[in-house]
């Protein structure tokens, strides 16, 4: 059985219990970005997502489309486990890898090549696996003798040289992108870009987040247009472009 994704009336709700405030609601309520700001007696919260529903299957790449703060990267999050949901259910079958913080397990006093063992076991893969990609992340990221030091020497490039490297040469089940990911010069950005193609091409099923349509018209098959935190639209993506771009909302 290929890897799955099945979520049922996920809801994310944030408390906010600094800004509790009784003038707060009428400064926001007119405003058509975000989630939905409640209050609860005087306690402020954001509904990000509500009641959102998903069967995906291999062979899905889904587009998140939608304005600022409609509930992308909340959906993202919930999918890769970064955080739990309020209410519902969600089940994921495969393994997930989540391109949404990829320098975050890198440590500043290790070396590259140990930050490459540091990253990959935080991602979920075994030594195995790792030694079978070893060399091809240290080629990729072409840091030559740098990779020998510790990364506190590395300018801010370098150091998402080998993020990018470690995060892109694993081929998981599940694949999740916020927004288009791209590291170093212009040399280096092309070589990613291709690098993150055919990643995404290898994998099961893809989510991807952005405000890229052509991106997500070449890259993606079906597409789910959000507002404050409900699904309005899903469908195949060129559709899903079309509704996003003809409809008021
Ligand atoms: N940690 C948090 N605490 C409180 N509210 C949050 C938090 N993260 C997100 N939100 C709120 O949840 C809503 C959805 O945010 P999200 O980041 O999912 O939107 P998005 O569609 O990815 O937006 P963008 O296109 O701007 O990246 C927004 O109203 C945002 O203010």
């Amino acid at each position: 059985m290929g890897p799955s994704i099945k979520m049922e009336n996920v809801g994310v709700h944030f408390d906010l219990p600094q800004a509790r405030s009784q003038g707060i609601m009428n400064s926001f309520k007119t405003v058509a970005l975000g989630g939905v700001i409640t209050q609860q007696k005087r306690r402020v919260g954001i509904s990000a997502l509500d009641n959102v529903s998903l069967n995906l299957k291999t062979g899905d790449r889904v587009a998140l489309i939608g304005h600022n703060g409609a509930g992308k990267t909340t959906l993202l999050r919930i999918l890769a486990g970064i955080i739990p949901p309020t209410s519902g259910k969600i089940r994921v079958e495969g393994r997930i890898s989540s391109l949404i913080s990829i320098q975050l397990g890198l440590n500043n006093h290790a070396t590259g090549r140990d930050n490459i063992r540091l990253r990959a076991r935080y991602m979920g893969f075994n030594e195995e696996e790792i030694d079978q990609q070893f060399a091809d992340i240290i080629e990729f990221s072409n840091l030559n003798d740098f990779i020998d030091l510790p990364m506190r020497s590395y300018s801010s490039g370098m150091r998402l040289r080998l993020a990018f490297a470690i995060a892109t040469a694993f081929r998981p089940d599940i694949l999740i992108l916020d927004e288009w990911l791209s590291a170093g010069d212009e040399n280096f950005q092309k070589k990613a870009s291709q690098r993150l193609g055919s990643l995404i091409d290898r994998t099961g099923i893809f989510i991807f987040a952005s405000h890229n349509s052509q991106v997500q018209a070449r890259t993606c098959n079906k597409g789910i247009v959000l507002r404050r935190g409900k699904i309005l639209f899903r469908g195949d993506i060129d559709e899903a472009i079309k509704f996003n771009r003809t409809t008021e909302y």
